[in-house]
């Protein structure tokens, strides 16, 4: 036990991303790993909003439209495309994942004439699947669903839609790979970075991958119900029609005109009005990349989960079972398989160690890098294993 607490503080000591935690507005006494389902707010929001509210749309009213308000979907998705590789342009910000799915697939099955077929990874988060299920009522497609592992694809499939971690196991699966297995079949794939944004290194256009969405409040600490992404990289957003045409993404807003004709950029993949304060706390939130790589953020978050997975080895032992790859395949989170999981973690929860619960039996614990330490990981450990005895 010892030991481990000293390696928890050492490990705190030296590291580099230590500094990073004092831009968020954080209780020392409560150890935070939900920052994979609600990041922690950096302290950047509260004051960017206050100017927001009083001066933007206070002293300026209606003009600030023209002032940053009307552009902010672009922008803030080019602050975003770094941390994914891509190249400024091909991202907007808005609407939920689960809107952004909708658009993603219905445009997908509207480029691949001829095919039909929507695969679906087996290990998806629910709204994934419904979506698609719901698309494919629609079109007249099919979905089917198949593990990452072996999706066997055939001339029918237009579209893979797939998770970069499973947000249960909190395996993460090779973007490369996957996709590069989609293309040989002659498919488009869509990518869910909800649980990878933020945390793991993506690299969407040297990946050649044709869509991607994600949520920004998890690991990019946006807020509640931040506005989430959409990723159409340039050379798709022609051919990229999708149905939510709304006059957000018509080439003229203003012009009024009665027939949509689709903006020729990424704002193509806006539909109406964007959330401004949202998506300015987001523009805020964002600020605490400065100056991260996301090479360093993998490398802590690796370390941290190892550690955390040490110290449940040691302290909790048989009484859970790691569900998430000991290899370099995971995520930022680490998963145990426990029973009377819902109760434990409320135990927990109880006790200042916050993770969560996902049916049928699994406690999740989020390492967040910006904000996440070992001496944390440490003290969770700990009061797991105090819950368990
Ligand atoms: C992988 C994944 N996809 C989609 C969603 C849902 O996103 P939204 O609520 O923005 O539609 C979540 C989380 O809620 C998620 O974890
Ligand atoms: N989006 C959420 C919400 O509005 C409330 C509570 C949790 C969430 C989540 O993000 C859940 C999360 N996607 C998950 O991986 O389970």
């Amino acid at each position: 036990m010892s030991s481990l607490a000293e390696r928890a503080r050492e490990l705190d000591a030296a590291d580099p991303l230590a500094s990073c935690r004092k831009l968020f507005d954080l209780d020392d006494s409560v150890v935070y790993l939900d920052g994979n389902s609600l990041g922690a707010p950096p302290l950047s929001v509260a004051e960017r909003m206050q100017d927001v509210v009083r001066n933007q749309w206070g002293r300026r009213l209606i003009r600030s439209w023209g002032e940053g308000w009307w552009t902010a979907p672009e922008r803030v998705g080019d602050r975003i495309a770094p941390l994914v590789g891509a190249a400024p342009g091909q991202i907007v910000v808005g609407d939920s994942t689960s809107a952004n799915l909708f658009k993603a697939l219905v445009a997908a099955l509207r480029m691949s004439k001829g095919r039909n077929e929507i695969v679906v990874d087996s290990a998806t988060f629910p709204t994934d699947g419904y979506i698609a299920s719901s698309v494919a009522r629609l079109t007249g497609a099919t979905v089917r669903a198949a593990p990452l592992d072996s999706l066997e694809l055939n001339a029918n499939t237009a579209v893979v839609l797939a998770n970069q971690v499973d947000y249960r196991t909190g395996r993460a699966y090779d973007v490369a790979a996957v996709t590069a297995s989609v293309h040989a079949a002659g498919a488009l794939v869509l990518w869910d970075l909800c649980h990878s944004v933020g945390a793991l290194p993506v690299d969407l256009d040297a990946h050649g991958v044709d869509f991607a969405v994600g949520c920004t409040y998890k690991f990019l600490n946006g807020g509640p119900g931040a506005p989430a992404f959409l990723y159409v990289p340039t050379r798709l957003q022609a051919s990229f029609d999708q149905p939510l045409a709304g006059w957000n993404g018509h080439r003229v807003p203003f012009a009024m005109t009665p027939d949509f004709e689709p903006s020729p950029e990424i704002a193509r993949g806006r539909c109406g009005t964007p959330d401004i304060l949202s998506l300015l706390a987001l523009d805020a939130a964002l600020d605490v990349w400065d100056g991260v790589t996301i090479a360093d953020v993998r490398a802590k978050n690796l370390a941290l989960t190892g550690f955390f997975i040490e110290c449940v080895d040691s302290l909790v032992g048989s009484r859970v079972s790691v569900v998430t790859p000991r290899d370099s395949s995971r995520g930022s989170q680490v998963s145990l398989a426990c029973e009377d999981a819902s109760p434990v973690m409320e135990a927990l929860i109880a006790r200042d160690v916050i993770g969560d619960f996902r049916p049928p039996n699994v406690l999740r614990f989020g390492f967040a890098a910006l904000y996440g330490r070992y001496t944390d990981a440490l003290r969770a450990a700990t009061t797991l294993a105090d819950v368990l005895a």
